[in-house]
């Protein structure tokens, strides 16, 4: 059965979506965009700082269930310009260890809120 995960640790969604919802044993976070917890937009920072502030989101809504980002089974990563891969990628590594989850990062025409990137991730509370 869904269940709606709310976590104050993460930014409110900014449209009519959920931070993440569970079956109960596999939990879908919504895409994080660079937004703090306060609602203060990252867009004008640089792609590391977003990609952190992203990051950062995720881990929040994922502890709201008990979960870090060990439990993440797979990540997709939508960037404005691919040509911040490098650099996304760079802080990205600091957030996973030897055994990173299943990944896809892919350039799109344009994000929510002017942001250079967004990251969404599925994890296992199993
Ligand atoms: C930011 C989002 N995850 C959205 O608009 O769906």
């Amino acid at each position: 059965m869904k269940r709606v995960i709310s976590s104050n640790d993460a930014p409110e969604a900014v449209g009519a979506y959920s931070q993440a919802t569970t079956d109960g044993e596999l939990v879908f976070t919504a895409g994080q965009i660079p937004m703090t917890p306060d609602g203060e937009l990252l867009s004008d920072e640089p792609i590391a700082t977003q990609a952190e502030q992203s990051l950062s989101n995720i881990q929040g809504v994922l502890s709201a269930e008990g979960l870090d980002m060990s439990d993440i089974l797979k990540v997709t990563v939508f960037l404005d310009d691919i040509d911040d891969f490098e650099e996304m990628n760079d802080t990205y590594s600091e957030f996973f260890d030897d055994e990173s989850p299943a990944r896809s990062a892919v350039e799109v025409a344009n994000l929510p809120k002017g942001v250079s990137v967004e990251i969404e991730a599925i994890a296992s509370s199993e």
